[in-house]
């Protein structure tokens, strides 16, 4: 994998239908050695924007726009459904066929997400959700890819295990220089590891903005509001109270 600094630029990706746009035309850069945060309310477009970055879109919708890498390098996706799993085939096997051959720290890379030997023996239609989602992550990033997109990594996980993988995707892109695209519901979580944040609502980007910004609020009312949303912001009223 290439260590240098390197950019994915999105130009104007748009996903529509005669009938409707589901993305309208958005442009940004992921850079390697970053991890991005996606935000946004249920529908906002989070999940379409991840597939239209590996070229994908629902049936009967056009994709238009351009998603470049410089030459060579890749983009693996962990996917938000553990549909995307084999499953005729235990979870260790799908994992050790993305590990390079000569690799001799299999053990060790099962341990950085911590995929336990239950999550390993099981068959996909065995594992929780929280598993799941351990297995989906491990299998994108064990790809040595330049680019990873997490969808969801950590949604039905405890806080906790939540907190630990966030951390090793933090660690992939400072350590790894490698670009991660985190999407993700918990906005508190993003503004403890997300360099960058990307805000969208109702299929546009509404901005670009930064953890440090949103917290001192000098962001888009949309995004401050996001924000105020987190329970912890929550402020008695008195309205609330009379
Ligand atoms: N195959 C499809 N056909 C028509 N509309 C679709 C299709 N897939 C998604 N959409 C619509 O596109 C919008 C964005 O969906 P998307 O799954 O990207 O939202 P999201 O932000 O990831 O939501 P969530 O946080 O709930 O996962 C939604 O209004 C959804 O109904």
């Amino acid at each position: 994998m290439c260590r240098e600094v390197s950019l994915l630029k999105v130009n104007e990706l748009s996903i529509y239908s005669k009938e409707m746009n589901l993305l309208s035309p958005l442009s940004f850069e992921l850079t390697a050695g970053q991890l991005t945060g996606v935000i946004g309310a249920s529908g906002s477009g989070k999940s379409l924007l991840a597939q239209a970055l590996l070229g994908s879109v629902p049936r009967g919708f056009t994709l238009s726009g351009e998603v470049s890498l410089p030459q060579g390098q890749r983009v693996a996706m962990s996917a938000q459904s553990a549909s995307v799993l084999d499953p005729l085939r235990r979870v260790i096997s799908q994992l050790m066929r993305r590990i390079s051959p000569g690799a001799d720290n299999r053990v060790s890379q099962l341990q950085t997400v911590n995929i336990s030997r239950k999550i390993a023996a099981c068959y996909p239609h065995q594992l929780s959700g929280g598993m799941a989602k351990k297995a989906l992550l491990a299998q994108a990033t064990w790809q040595q890819t330049d680019f990873v997109v997490a969808d969801e990594p950590c949604c039905g996980l405890d806080t906790s295990s939540a907190t630990e993988l966030y951390e090793y995707l933090a660690r992939l892109a400072s350590e790894e220089r490698r670009g991660i695209l985190v999407i993700s519901h918990n906005l508190k979580h993003l503004l403890t590891v997300a360099d960058d944040i990307l805000v969208l609502k109702e299929g546009r980007l509404v901005e670009k903005t930064t953890p440090d910004k949103i917290l001192k609020g000098l962001c888009a009312p949309y995004t401050y509001a996001l924000w105020q949303a987190i329970p912890g912001n929550w402020r008695r009223t008195d309205a609330a109270v009379a």
